[in-house]
C-alpha cells in the first residue's frame, strides 16, 4: 500500500505528514544508512528501513508531546500535532505512522528470513522491550528523586533503544559477521546515551528557535536529567567521556567508519 492511496480518511494522512514532513535531524535513518554502507550492504533497503524507523520516531514524538505524557505546544518548529488537529487525531497519526512503518518493512526487497530479523529486531526496541518500556519508566520517575543508574536504565531504553535498533537494522541490511555486530552494539549504547544526556543539556541552555522545541521542559516537569543531578560541566564531561567510548567501540572498522565518528562530534557539538 502506498501511503498517499490512503483515501478513507484524508485527514489521518494529513496528520501524519505533519510531523513527520515538519524537519526533524532525520539521525535515526542516517545511521541505519551509514551502518549499511559500512558493511557493504544494501543501501536502498536500509534507505527504506530509515524511513520507517523515522516514522516509529515520529509516532514517538507526537504521543511524547500528548497532555497526558509531557503536554508540549511546539515540536520540530511547528505546533505540536495535537494542538493543531486535537488529542484524538494526533493519537490515531502516532498509531498510523506506527503501523504503516511495518507495512514499509514487510515489503522490503531482501531474503525473507532477513526481513523477519529486522522487524524482530524493530518491534522489539521499539516497544516493550525498549523505547516504550523507557516512556514508562520516564513517567513513572517525574515527581520522584532517581540516582544516575536509575537515570541511565531511563534513557537507555526510552532513546538508547531506538538508536541500537536504527544501527543493527542496517546492520542487517548486509551480512555482518558477529564481531561487526558487537562492535556496533557498544558504538550504539555509548551514542544514545551521549546523545541523551546532551539532550538534557540543551533543554537547560539550548536555543529554542535553533531546537523547534520550548527548553525548560524537563524542569517543568520535575524529570531527573544529567544537569540535575550532576550539574552542567559533569553532564558535559560525562558526554564527551560516552563520546569517547563510541569512538573507540569503531576501532576494528579504521577509517571505514569516519561517518559514524563524524556523527558523534555533530551530536557533541549541539552542546556547545
Ligand atoms: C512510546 C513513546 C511515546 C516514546 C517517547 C520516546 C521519546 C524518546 C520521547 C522524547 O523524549 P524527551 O521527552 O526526553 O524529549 P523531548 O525534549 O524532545 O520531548
Ligand atoms: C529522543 C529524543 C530526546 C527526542 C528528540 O529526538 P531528536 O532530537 O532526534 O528529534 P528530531 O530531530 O527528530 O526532531
Amino acid at each position: 500500500m502506498d501511503l498517499e492511496e490512503n483515501i478513507i480518511a484524508p485527514k489521518l494522512l494529513t496528520a501524519m505528514r505533519y510531523t513527520l514532513f515538519s524537519g526533524g535531524k532525520r539521525l535515526r535513518p542516517i545511521l541505519t544508512r551509514m551502518t549499511a554502507e559500512l558493511l557493504a550492504g544494501d543501501v536502498v533497503s536500509a534507505l527504506k528501513v530509515g524511513a520507517a524507523l523515522e516514522m516509529i520516531h515520529t509516532y514517538s514524538l507526537i504521543h511524547d508531546d500528548l497532555p497526558s505524557m509531557d503536554n508540549d505546544d511546539f515540536r520540530r518548529g511547528k505546533a505540536t500535532n495535537h494542538r493543531v488537529y486535537g488529542e484524538g487525531i494526533a493519537i490515531l497519526a502516532g498509531d498510523g505512522l506506527l503501523t504503516y512503518a511495518f507495512n514499509i518493512l514487510a515489503n522490503l526487497s531482501l531474503p525473507a528470513e532477513r526481513i523477519v530479523r529486522i522487524i524482530q529486531l524493530i518491534s522489539d526496541g521499539a516497544g516493550i522491550n525498549g523505547m516504550v518500556a523507557g516512556q514508562v519508566l520516564d513517567l513513572e520517575a517525574e515527581d520522584r528523586k532517581i540516582g544516575l543508574k536509575e537515570l541511565k536504565e531511563i534513557h537507555r531504553a526510552k532513546t538508547g533503544a531506538l538508536f541500537r535498533t536504527a544501527i543493527l537494522a542496517g546492520a542487517f541490511c548486509a551480512d555482518p559477521e558477529d564481531k561487526e555486530i558487537d562492535a556496533l552494539r557498544k558504538y550504539a549504547n555509548y551514542l544514545g546515551l551521549t546523545f541523551q544526556i546532551v539532550d538534557d543539556i540543551l533543554d537547560v541552555i539550548g536555543d529554542e528557535d535553533k531546537l523547534g522545541k520550548k527548553t525548560g521542559s524537563d524542569e517543568e516537569l520535575n524529570k531527573a536529567t544529567y544537569p540535575k543531578l550532576i550539574g552542567l560541566d559533569q553532564a558535559r564531561a560525562e558526554a564527551e567521556n560516552t563520546a569517547t567510548l563510541a569512538r573507540e567501540a569503531l576501532n576494528m572498522f579504521g577509517e571505514k567508519a569516519d561517518n559514524l565518528l563524524q556523527l558523534i562530534d555533530y551530536i557533541l557539538i549541539r552542546q556547545s
